[in-house]
């Protein structure tokens, strides 16, 4: 049972009363009495519109139910599609041209181009390597991972191989040669690097010196001039530094005595409140909301046992070097954080309305996330989050310019309300719902003073493109639906329209999830795409990740792209939009039908039953063919929505899911037999909540609103946890 105080019309857990009125008010202006009438006025005030909103959703959703049970969907000719998409006001009549003019906008976001990592803000490990993962080891990232093949004796051997090892130092040494070449020679070659009469000298193996073709590049340095212990250098605005940590393995074994090669690797952070977390309750916010004020007063610290050694994780002090003419100067140590909210959709008990209405989560995102990011605005400390005094709030799962212009006015009455000026709270939009993306210019219209970025999260939009077009036919294989006319035209349009209403050098366009962490080579071959198609952030799911991603951002130059993007002509892609990626043949084999259900029975389960049991967000699941993918609420998205299209339209049956459902249970059970916290679904069949939420997420996928999990996974979570839901 939640203990309760009531406030101002509101009946507060105490967790979270206790919270904000010990830990987070006095780090503020404001009195408890103050926030907590500002927390009921913005209640009052938004609710009513909040869910009026959602009606409008659901509404739309019947009316296109309706049309293609009466219509047929001809992908040859939109005409009629379309026009009926206009008239229901699916599709808005667009604005006239303009620029945002949003303002006060640190230079990782405006000016910089890097990695975006994402990180479950309720795992203040993760948390705090994400903060730190500014800067990370480019050697440890290749010799990690796949990046580098284990063939011809370079396997990941129990201890240090120096064949793999030769073949990172072989990498670096390219990658220099690539970004920071040598009047002469090769890095390659390079014995010495050192500071000489205010320049960097440099010493090739023949005893010649030379320097770097542009010596601007190198900015300055750590130690004694004639023995640094690192050097800085930047290309393409990024900086990435030498170290020479004498007495190293690697150092003793390199030519030049460099033992690594760090580099600018996440430049921002999304500490997420939604898609990779499980917070259902007072309690669980109450974790989301403690890691955020940590991390932005900068005390946030957590012990770490790792490879038998016990330490404390806290985050990253700036770093400090030397110039040329020995003056000193200190760059960034960590990235700069958006906190990601909740969408307008789901409502959450941690507060509830006089008449016992739990209130929408949004709300309480907005004004918690928002009063803690205000510690920051009004802080000098050396943890700064930004230095223009901005709190960064990525929304997600908007559909269409009201409600943008919702989150904008929600967002004014919090900053009046918490004593900030208008437009500190900057908006990230997540163009990742199709009303959102049909409707992608008057989205950035409707929040233009504020706006700073718009990223194509299309997972959730994968998954709102099936549930949107349920009844129009059957979708193709979970896979091949990546390779259909819509997702690439969404992909192009968004950056078209960010460019065409001024947003480069503003803010950020921002490209999706790389949700394959083991597979680090393939992510090296093609997410260098996200680069050349004019994007200058993309989402990575780790701090290796982020290094190995850094690299393609020095391969090009974002910048110059956007610059060479001349034909921002969006029209022609609205249409291309409009494909529903529906089959172009149903004739699958049983065998193929049953893959593909196993495919997403497996992920499914295997995400869903950490969730609810253990309350994981975010997990790394493996596919019927053993590859790890990193499933989160939006991916469940997509599975259930495609299990549901084919059980819809007769692809297969109830029994036949059913028997897929138990078949895949017994594998999910066996993969997590190393972790001693984890509940098996099979012997535990009648009752295990993680079984009920799956098949719900299936035969239930249908009439979710908008296609979300997230409904179902809290209502079984809450169950599990409360007894009730
Ligand atoms: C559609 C969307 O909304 S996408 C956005 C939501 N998705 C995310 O936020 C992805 C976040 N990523 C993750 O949670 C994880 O990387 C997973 C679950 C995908 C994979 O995890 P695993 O490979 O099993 O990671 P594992 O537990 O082995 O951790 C490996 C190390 O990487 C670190 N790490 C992994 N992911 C992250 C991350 N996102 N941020 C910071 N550190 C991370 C861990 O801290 C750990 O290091 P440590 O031992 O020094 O603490
Ligand atoms: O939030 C990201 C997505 O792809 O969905
Ligand atoms: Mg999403």
């Amino acid at each position: 049972m939640t203990t309760r105080v009531s406030s101002n019309n509101l009946l507060i857990a105490n967790e979270l009363y206790d919270f904000i009125n010990q830990q987070v008010l006095p780090c503020t202006k404001l009195s408890s009495q103050q926030f907590w009438l500002a927390m009921s006025s913005i209640i009052e005030e938004f609710s009513a519109e909040n869910q009026q909103l959602l009606e409008t959703r659901s509404k739309l959703q019947k009316q296109i139910n309706q049309w293609h049970k009466t219509n047929q969907y001809n992908s040859e000719d939109l005409t009629s599609y379309k026009n009926f998409l206009q008239q229901i006001g699916y599709i808005e009549t667009p604005v006239e041209d303009f620029s945002i003019t949003t303002s006060n906008v640190d230079e990782e976001l405006a000016t910089m181009a890097g990695p975006q990592l994402v990180v479950p803000i309720t795992n203040a490990r993760f948390a705090l390597n994400a903060v730190n993962a500014r800067w990370g080891s480019l050697y440890d990232a290749l010799y990690g991972t796949d990046a580098i093949s284990e063939s011809n004796g370079a396997e990941k051997s129990g201890s240090y191989n120096p064949v793999r090892g030769q073949q990172v130092i072989n990498y670096g040494r390219d990658f220099l040669d690539q970004v920071i070449p040598l009047k002469q020679g090769s890095h390659h070659q390079v014995i010495d690097y050192q500071v000489n009469d205010q320049q960097l000298q440099i010493t090739l193996a023949d005893k010649t010196t030379t320097q770097l073709l542009n010596p601007e590049q190198w900015l300055g340095y750590q130690g004694a001039a004639s023995n640094p212990s690192a050097i800085l250098f930047e290309h393409n605005n990024l900086k990435f530094e030498l170290k020479f940590d004498s007495g190293n393995e690697i150092s003793s074994r390199d030519l030049a005595g460099i033992s690594d090669i760090i580099m600018e690797s996440a430049l921002t952070t999304i500490m997420d409140c939604e898609d990779s977390v499980a917070t259902v309750d007072a309690q669980d916010k109450v974790v989301a909301y403690s890691n955020w004020l940590g991390l932005i007063k900068g005390e946030l610290s957590t012990q770490v046992t790792k490879e038998h050694q016990t330490f404390m994780r806290k985050m990253a002090k700036d770093k400090q070097y030397l110039a040329a003419d020995n003056t000193a100067f200190t760059i960034s140590g960590r990235s700069v954080m958006f906190v990601r909210n909740v969408g307008h959709l789901m409502q959450n008990d941690a507060i509830l309305t006089s008449d016992n209405q739990p209130v929408y989560e949004g709300l309480l995102d907005a004004m918690v996330t928002s009063l803690i990011g205000s510690i920051d605005v009004n802080s000098n400390n050396e943890f700064k989050n930004s230095k223009f005094g901005s709190i960064y709030i990525v929304k997600p799962k908007m559909h269409g310019s009201a409600e943008v212009a919702f989150t904008d006015k929600v967002f004014t009455r919090v900053e009046q309300l918490l004593g900030l000026n208008k437009n500190t709270i900057k908006l990230g939009i997540m163009d990742e719902e199709r009303r959102t993306s049909l409707n992608l210019k008057n989205c950035i219209n409707a929040a233009k003073d504020r706006v700073v970025f718009i990223n194509t999260g299309f997972l959730d939009r994968t998954g709102d493109e099936i549930h949107t077009s349920m009844l129009a036919g059957v979708v193709e294989r979970k896979n091949d639906i990546k390779k259909t006319r819509w997702i690439s035209a969404y992909e192009h349009h968004n950056v078209l329209t960010g460019l065409s209403c001024g947003m480069s050098g503003k803010g950020q366009i921002g490209k999706g999830m790389w949700a394959i962490p083991d597979n680090m080579a393939d992510m090296l071959e093609q997410k260098i795409a996200h680069v050349n198609a004019g994007a200058n952030t993309a989402w990575v799911p780790s701090p290796t990740a982020a290094t190995l991603h850094a690299l393609h951002y020095h391969q090009e130059n974002v910048f110059t792209i956007q610059q060479n993007i001349a034909d921002l002509n969006t029209q022609a892609l609205l249409d291309e939009m409009l494909q529903i990626p529906l089959a172009t043949s149903t004739n699958w084999s049983e065998a193929t039908i049953t893959q593909e259900l196993e495919n997403n029975v497996q992920g499914i389960l295997g995400y869903v039953v950490r969730w609810i049991n253990q309350g994981i967000g975010c997990s790394k699941v493996p596919d019927i063919n053993n590859v790890g993918l990193m499933e989160d609420r939006a991916t469940l998205r997509i599975s259930s929505q495609h299990i549901a299209n084919w059980l819809h339209h007769g692809i297969c049956q109830p029994e036949q899911v059913e028997q897929v459902i138990e078949k895949m249970a017994k594998i999910v059970d066996s993969q997590n037999t190393g972790d001693a916290t984890y509940v098996p679904m099979v012997s535990n069949w009648q009752t295990s909540m993680a079984v009920k939420a799956a098949r719900a997420l299936i035969f239930e996928a249908q009439h979710q609103p908008n296609g979300y999990t997230e409904p179902l996974l809290h209502h079984f979570r809450y169950q599990l946890k409360h007894g009730k839901s």
